[in-house]
């Protein structure tokens, strides 16, 4: 074969960089000029690889082959000998040709971190030193088809190759690095608004009105920390409770772990809770502190407590009990510091009677009890929930303007029975708002239609005309101290008596006045009575209450 012209080598390295600089993407620009450069050598691959002296240990960087490339970062250490082979490569700065891969050799361990990509066979291999200033950038492997395959041609046009080669390495790097950097940054970002979102979205409606006796409970374990257990139906907000818990604890600069018991696969939950060394069973290659560990110091929220299978709750109860855990695998006990709030849908006195759930462990939660009650039982919350996740979802879902409820959604939810609760009604006002994000939210077209999950109209109405009782009622109270109690009742009244409709007119303009006009939403008249606006309204029209008269 003729010697190659410096004409042919100008073209060869001019097409090179010309592959090698195509693209800003690394892998096309990589699969550009393997293709390329398969035309010139018997390639079964290019490898970039990094010498790391402080982990004396070769890192793979990436492997391209024919219309493949793969970036796997990944390390294999090396002992002293093979370490100080490769600082001595590195200073030569030069290329090394290896016509089959000896034990011992130059490439050998190369070959070696490349084993899990490509099927380790007899094979020649090129090495170029890529060198940028005085800064080593990487070993450029040309691995080959089989061995013997490289000639001295090779090694002479691989050189002619080295210095765009380091450039356009060290660039690509560098690049990589930024992108890296880029996405980490980004991804706290997101981190960090979505921490940001909860806290804005962490209000508890419905404090002061259905949640009120389950509020008072709460502020009684202000600057306590007894164990807590919390309890009511799914979806009741349950875990928003445990946030507040431990927002008025002295715990609250301190760890809170938060663990789904319903959610651990059984055969996980050991090394979960209580930690596991390396080596405790296959898969842990590496140590690993439980929830409880991470909680030290701090609060452990056992979410779906009563989920938790009997072995676990005999280990779980011990740990309670002895203040110390003990690493699956481990030899050592570490102890442990750790408050529990506890949560459970489930009835766990008829799980105890069962056997299904111990009863030790039952008294060792059962400390502080708090009931989260139903969303049925406190339907004055409603349209104020409802709100609420209309701002929160709007603003998910950056929507320049909440949409209102159309009127009649409010009735049909009232008569609904809300099986899911509040998370029911979450998910039912975000379906609503992909819907119809500009309103009205058509909620009662999204109920389901079985009409058992429907308390009776009827019903429904005795409840709300006996509400609208009661406030009047109440108004009495105020106005006429004493009339209301059951002797009081019995003696004439010395005030002239009012007809219902009378003082139901008084209680409704009390309210509008006092929400300047406002009907229906969170702050209005109809949220202050407890009454359903509608219904509100309908007496409005029947009484002729204008509203507008208290708006200013
Ligand atoms: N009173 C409330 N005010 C505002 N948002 C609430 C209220 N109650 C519940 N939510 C919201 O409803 C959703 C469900 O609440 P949460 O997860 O606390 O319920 P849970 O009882 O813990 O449910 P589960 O039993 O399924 O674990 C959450 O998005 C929560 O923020």
């Amino acid at each position: 074969m003729p010697a190659p012209s410096p004409t042919d080598d100008l073209r060869f390295f001019q097409e090179t960089v010309s592959h090698l600089s195509g693209s800003l993407e690394l892998a096309d620009s990589m699969v550009s000029v393997f293709n390329h450069l398969a035309d010139h050598f018997p390639l079964e691959g290019i490898s970039l690889h990094q010498y790391s002296q402080g982990l004396n240990a070769l890192k793979l960087l990436f492997l391209v082959r024919e219309g493949r490339f793969d970036y796997v970062e990944s390390l294999v250490d090396l002992t002293p000998r093979e370490g100080a082979l490769m600082l001595h490569f590195e200073q030569a700065g030069d290329v090394i040709l290896e016509r089959k891969i000896s034990r011992g050799g130059g490439a050998a361990k190369h070959a070696q971190a490349l084993g899990h990509l490509l099927p380790v066979k007899p094979r020649a291999y090129l090495v170029g030193i890529l060198t940028s200033g005085n800064e080593t950038v990487g070993h450029l492997c040309f691995i080959g088809k089989e061995e013997d395959c490289f000639t001295e041609e090779h090694e002479r046009k691989i050189r002619l190759l080295l210095t765009p080669f380091a450039l356009a390495m060290s660039n690509m790097l560098r690049f990589q690095r930024v992108l890296a950097f880029q996405e980490r940054l980004n991804e706290e970002k997101r981190g960090l608004e979505r921490a940001l979102e909860q806290l804005r979205d962490n209000r508890i409606v419905g404090g002061l009105g259905g949640l009120g006796g389950v509020m008072d409970e709460v502020r009684r374990l202000e600057g306590r920390e007894v164990p807590v257990l919390i309890l009511g139906e799914t979806g009741t907000g349950k875990e928003l409770i445990a946030d507040e818990v431990q927002r008025i604890s002295p715990r609250r600069d301190a760890p809170f772990v938060k663990v789904n018991c319903g959610a651990i696969p059984e055969g996980l939950m050991d090394g979960e809770l209580f930690g596991y060394e390396k080596g405790a069973f296959t898969g842990a290659t590496r140590s690993r502190p439980g929830f409880f560990e991470q909680a030290h110091g701090g609060t452990l929220f056992l979410d779906e407590v009563g989920e938790l299978p009997p072995q676990v709750q005999v280990r779980l109860l011990r740990v309670l009990q002895n203040g110390v855990v003990e690493r699956l695998g481990g030899k050592e006990s570490i102890s442990v510091d750790v408050r529990i709030i506890a949560a459970t849908h489930r009835n766990l006195e008829a799980m105890m009677k069962q056997g299904a759930f111990r009863e030790d462990l039952y008294y060792r939660l059962f400390v502080f009890p708090v009931t989260v009650p139903p969303l049925r039982e406190r339907k004055q919350d409603l349209e104020a929930l409802a709100y609420h996740f209309i701002e929160k979802i709007r603003r998910r879902l950056n929507l320049p303007q909440s949409p209102s409820l159309a009127p009649r959604a409010v009735d049909a939810l009232m008569q609904y029975a809300w099986p899911g609760n509040v998370r029911e009604l979450e998910n039912l006002v975000e379906r609503a708002m992909t819907l119809w994000p500009g309103g009205p939210l058509l909620l009662d077209r999204l109920l389901p239609r079985e009409p058992e999950l429907y308390q009776n109209a009827r019903e429904n109405l005795s409840d709300l005309e006996r509400l609208v009782e009661e406030k009047v009622a109440a108004c009495f109270e105020k106005q006429m101290p004493g009339t209301q109690s059951r002797e009081a009742r019995s003696i004439p009244s010395v005030r002239p008596l009012q007809t219902l409709d009378e003082a139901t007119r008084q209680c409704i303009e009390a309210a509008l006045s006092h929400c300047r006009g406002k009907v229906h939403g969170p702050a209005g008249a109809a949220a202050v009575l407890g009454i359903n606006p509608s219904t509100l309204r309908n007496k409005m029209v029947k009484l002729q209450i204008r509203a507008d008269t208290w708006r200013s």
